[in-house]
């Protein structure tokens, strides 16, 4: 039932504040009908006195007159005087008078003293206030008064005359008396009068005195009743502001619980449930829940509760369908209308009315729901439930708006913190590994790798890392692009995964570069391994249109024998893999002494060689080529020479393959060629018979995509013509990118320039890809020659080759030369050129030119 609304203490201040005004009039009113009373009485008591000194000084005067005349005593002669004289206002009125003249002369002898005033006894009755009749009928008897005196002043003049008898005759006769008679009765009647005005008047003033006592009296009740109900009111509201500033500091510390809750959940599952906990712990709220709109249904799902009667929430159906009647409940009104909605009556209002039988076992009086927004769009609804009517005033809307508002701002945060935590996660994987395989990658390696060498260490058991590199990788990326290679490595890595047992790892250290470590592995396992990953490796790759062949260089270090830490076992898998590749790739080698050896060599001719050429460390000395027919000079070798002071001077047949393999090959190749062809252009210019200047060009320069460029460049500068020069390749150019070196050898034939097979016979040309080749020379490898005057088969070889050439319509060329039988067998066989110390070592230029000149001559 609604209780009606208190009024406020400041409404009974007024009342009592009024009250107590009509209690203080009603009050004056009293004191002033008293006083009316009084003065009456007064004025009664006066006039009376009055009235009664007029009828008393006439019978003193009629006792002082008989007395003198009885006694002849002037003195009572003298006495009847002075009342004649004060009661007509010609003597002062003596002191303390009692209208009884007689007992103040009779009490001690002295004569009364005066009080100063003279009045006469008639004046004083006109102030007296007597009605006019009254003062009519007391002028009446002081005339008899007058009239008696006049007798008894004759009666005293006979007794002074000695006629006593006649004087006291006057005094006593029937006149005497009659005349008495006349003064005593309108005094009789004024007194009788003035008794019952003054008796009427009072009763009058009294009736309005009790009047006003009654008004103060009732005045003084309602006065108290209203200062007492003023005082319970004041104690009330006192408690209710106790109870409010409680309330609100308990609203306060919920908030703040909220915030705490804020801050301290990292979950937005965690937050919810701290936030219910909060407004029902400290906020007052009986339960709270929080539920989430799902999308799809449009149905409210509940997320979290917290307080009594939480069952409630089992059969809930809430939903955001205005058509349906669980639709039209406080979230619902609450959704359309996207402001809180506060249901303050829950078991009488009509919105809650589909829930009311279910409710109604919980005891919900008041419940709300309010919009929980995620950037700017409703998500779902708080839902705070109270056993009290009315229980979302202004105050607690406040606190749940404010809530609310944390809520969303926390639930922002979230959303940053997660948006952060992705970004975080996408920093520490693309740190950790990489993106192409999904392989750990180099850091990663290092410590994961530390990890797997410290449980060996531990279990005492061997462990084995495999460094793999692919054969020719960079020939795929350059040739079909990189996107192929990219699709054959994220393949690869899939292969090579799946050959991984627990524990074990595999990680991109870049490129085409893979690192294995694998515990509890002996030698023979791991050969074993190596093996098996080598056949893995070899299976085709379909990647597009292109069905594709990879193999790979393993180089195995195994701890604890080779090293005892990571990077100690990554440096002699390294070297180990770098003497696969050195010997032709596409296999496994474990590391040895020899080879740690051979990489710190490799590792001085690298780190020396970068310097070489602007420290002019380089020079480039010129082999002839000689004619078999003519025995004439008709060509030249350029040569590169390194001599370097800390490593003296370094065959290149050495430093070539470390220039190569690091890449500083391009920019030496290049000086080589152009000081070679500065140096044919200079001998021409010098009018030295004409010859033709062959370079060695790598492989790694001739897959320079713009050698053709580079190789025109260089010759338009020094201003050689192209037909002077000849570029040695070998055949491994062609050996991975067969149509790619085509086309490159086209681009040079194109320009004029001369290219001839190098080192024929020890690679792995085929005879169908040496006639597309725009060579125009073959060169006999010197290991062939060396032994043909006494090896048959190298015979047979040489033999072959150049009749294999002779029939492509291409020239020969034998080199390393040393004896005339080899000569001789070359020019039996028609071998059109040849190369040798048997002709000459390789010359500086002046002795070439010398040599040169010779043949001028
Ligand atoms: N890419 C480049 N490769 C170069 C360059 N300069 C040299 N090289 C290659 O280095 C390898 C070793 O060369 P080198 O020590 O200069 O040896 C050459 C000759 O000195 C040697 N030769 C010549 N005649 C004889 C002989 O009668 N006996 C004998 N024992 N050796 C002889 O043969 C080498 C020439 O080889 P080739 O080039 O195959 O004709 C070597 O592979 C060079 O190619 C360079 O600038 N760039």
């Amino acid at each position: 039932m609604k209780s009606l609304p208190q009024p406020r203490f400041t409404s009974y201040l007024w009342a009592c504040s009024a009250t107590l005004l009509l209690v203080a009039a009603a009050f004056m009113f009293y004191v002033w009908t008293e006083k009316r009373i009084d003065r009456a009485n007064e004025l009664r008591y006066a006039s009376h006195n009055l009235v009664e000194e007029l009828r008393q000084s006439s019978d003193d005067l009629s006792r002082m007159a008989r007395t003198y005349v009885a006694t002849g005593d002037p003195q009572y002669r003298k006495n009847y005087q002075e009342i004649i004289d004060i009661r007509d206002g010609r003597a002062a009125r003596p002191q303390d008078y009692e209208n009884v003249y007689w007992d103040l002369v009779l009490a001690n002898g002295p004569r009364p003293r005066a009080n100063g005033g003279t009045v006469s006894l008639m004046q004083l009755l006109r102030e007296a206030r007597l009605a006019p009749d009254e003062l009519a009928l007391l002028a009446a008897a002081k005339n008899e008064s007058d009239k008696l005196v006049a007798v008894e002043l004759a009666a005293m003049d006979l007794r002074a005359g000695g006629d006593t008898e006649r004087a006291t005759a006057m005094l006593h006769d029937a006149a005497y008396h009659q005349t008495k008679a006349y003064i005593m009765r309108p005094i009789g009647e004024v007194n009788e009068n003035v008794e019952r005005r003054t008796r009427l008047q009072v009763e009058e003033t009294a009736l309005d005195a009790n009047l006003a006592r009654a008004i103060f009296m009732l005045s003084g009740v309602v006065l108290v009743m209203l200062v007492w109900r003023a005082k319970r009111r004041l104690d009330a509201e006192r408690l209710q502001a106790v109870e409010r500033t409680q309330r609100i500091s308990r609203l306060y510390s919920a908030l703040s619980q909220c915030n705490q809750a804020i801050v301290r959940s990292h979950s937005e599952a965690e937050l919810f449930e701290r936030i219910c906990r909060d407004v029902v712990d400290y906020g007052g709220m009986a339960m709270a829940w929080i539920g989430l709109i799902d999308r799809d249904t449009k149905r409210i799902t509940v997320a979290t509760s917290h307080g009594v009667g939480m069952e409630y929430l089992d059969a809930l159906e809430v939903s955001l369908n205005a058509a349906s009647p669980e639709g039209r409940g406080p979230i619902g009104l609450s959704y359309h209308s996207g402001q809180p909605y506060w249901c303050q009556d829950y078991q009488h209002a009509p919105e809650t009315a589909h829930w009311h039988t279910h409710g109604e076992r919980y005891g919900w009086a008041s419940s709300a729901a309010i919009p929980l927004r995620r950037d700017g769009e409703i998500i779902g609804f708080f839902a705070p439930y109270s056993s009290a009517i009315n229980a979302f005033d202004e105050d607690v809307r406040q606190l749940l708006k404010e809530m609310t508002l944390d809520i969303e701002f926390a639930l922002k945060n979230f959303d940053r913190e997660a948006v952060r935590q992705q970004a975080d996660q996408r920093v520490h994987y693309l740190a950790h590994y990489d993106v192409l395989t999904g392989l750990p990658n180099r850091s990663q390696l290092h410590q994961r790798a530390r990890q797997l060498l410290e449980q060996a260490r531990a279990s005492r058991a061997p462990a084995a890392l495999l460094m793999l590199d692919l054969d020719h990788f960079k020939d795929i990326n350059d040739s079909l692009g990189h996107t192929v290679g990219d699709a054959l490595l994220a393949e690869l890595a899939l292969r090579l995964s799946s050959c991984l047992r627990d524990g074990d790892m595999v990680a991109r250290l870049g490129g085409d570069e893979f690192i294995f470590v694998m515990r509890n592995l002996s030698s023979s396992e791991t050969s074993d391994v190596a093996r098996k990953l080598l056949d893995i490796i070899g299976q085709s790759y379909t990647v597009g249109p292109h069905d594709l062949r990879v193999s790979a260089s393993i180089g195995i270090s195994m701890y604890p024998d080779d090293g005892h830490d990571v990077e100690t076992l990554l440096q002699r898998a390294d070297a180990a893999m770098y003497q696969v590749k050195r010997a032709g790739r596409h296999d496994f080698r474990f590391f040895t002494a020899a080879m740690q050896q051979r990489a710190a060599r490799h590792l001085q001719l690298v780190n020396a060689l970068r310097y070489a050429l602007e420290r002019q460390q380089l020079h480039v000395v010129y082999q002839p080529q000689v004619s078999l027919k003519t025995g004439r000079i008709v060509g030249a070798e350029a040569l590169l020479r390194w001599t370097a002071p800390e490593l003296g001077a370094v065959s290149p047949a050495e430093f070539i393959p470390a220039a190569e393999e690091s890449g500083l090959i391009i920019p030496i190749g290049d000086w080589v060629l152009r000081q070679a062809v500065r140096q044919a252009r200079q001998w021409l210019d010098d009018g030295l018979p004409p010859l033709v200047m062959a370079v060695n060009l790598s492989a790694v320069q001739f897959r320079a995509a713009d050698l053709p460029h580079q190789v025109s460049q260089i010759l338009y500068e020094e201003g050689l013509p192209p037909e002077y020069l000849e570029l040695e390749l070998t055949e491994g150019v062609a050996v991975q990118d067969p149509q790619g070196a085509i086309a490159t050898m086209n681009a040079l034939h194109d320009r004029g320039i001369r290219m001839s097979i190098d080192d024929f016979g020890t690679g792995f040309s085929s005879l169908s890809h040496l006639k597309k080749f725009k060579v125009y020379k073959l060169k006999i490898d010197q290991s062939f020659v060396r032994d043909i005057s006494t090896d048959a088969e190298d015979k047979a070889i040489v033999s072959a080759i150049i009749n294999m050439a002779r029939s492509l319509g291409l020239t020969t060329i034998a080199e390393g030369v040393e004896t005339v039988e080899q000569l001789e067998f070359l020019r039996e066989q028609l071998c059109d050129e040849m190369q040798g110390y048997h002709i000459s070592k390789p010359l500086p230029p002046q002795e070439f030119e010398a040599l040169l000149s010779k043949q001028r001559d």
